[in-house]
């Protein structure tokens, strides 16, 4: 039987994937030992990357090809624009993040590649050049925060970064998006794989730059 192609797209990319999923930053997140300067500007950097990923979110829900998929996009939205946003907030102030520093501290340069890379799907207009986008940032995430092992670490920070990308209902998500992957990637298997594989390398860019100064 030949693999899922979402399995032969995460081949693929290696050795990103890999060297993503076992950064030193999901090491440190496991142990809460992440220092609360680099967990600072990863948030800092994260939180900018959730309005183009909504935008992608969109494009994804208007290009879809079936009603179940919008629905199920749609909702997913819903998610991101209330509960992850709340955690950022809580994060920030317990980290001592100013408004000043989240508006003024300049954009890192995987965080500007992946908003482009973002947008360039989005306006793409194709669902599987959406969809491929989304499953990087969603599997990925699922991939190293399932590599954490209990007990969670105790500032609430570190933990719910691990369990927002680690419980039933994202599994869920992550499983769909995969399947819609598989179902329609195969017919833009070419573009497809680029979006993939640009997708990987900017992960792995973005937890590198949470140690840059
Ligand atoms: C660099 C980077 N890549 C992927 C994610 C994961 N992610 C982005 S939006 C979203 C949906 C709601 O959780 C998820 C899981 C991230 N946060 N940061």
């Amino acid at each position: 039987m030949s693999p899922r192609f979402t399995d032969a797209l995460r081949e693929a990319s290696e050795p990103d994937w890999t060297a993503s999923v076992e950064h030193r930053f999901v090491r440190e997140i496991a142990a809460g030992s992440v220092a609360p300067a680099v967990m600072a500007t990863y948030l800092v950097q994260d939180h900018r990357f959730v309005d183009s990923f909504l935008a992608l979110l969109g494009a994804a829900v208007a290009s879809a090809d079936t009603f179940e998929a919008r629905l199920r996009l749609a909702r997913f939205a819903g998610t991101i624009a209330g509960e992850e946003n709340t955690y950022f907030l809580r994060a920030f102030e317990a980290l001592g993040v100013d408004v000043e520093r989240r508006i003024d501290e300049p954009d890192k340069a995987p965080t500007t590649g992946f908003q482009s890379l973002m947008r360039e799907a989005a306006a793409t207009r194709s669902y599987p050049s959406a969809l491929a986008v989304l499953v990087v940032a969603e599997w990925l995430y699922l991939e190293w925060a399932r590599r954490c092992p209990e007990p969670l670490p105790p500032d609430f920070v570190q933990a719910e970064w691990i369990t927002l990308h680690d419980n039933p209902d994202f599994r869920d998500v992550v499983a769909f998006l995969r399947a819609e992957l598989d179902r329609t990637g195969p017919a833009e298997a070419e573009r497809v794989s680029d979006f993939f594989r640009r997708a990987v390398r900017l992960e792995r860019a973005f937890f590198d730059a949470a140690y840059e100064a």
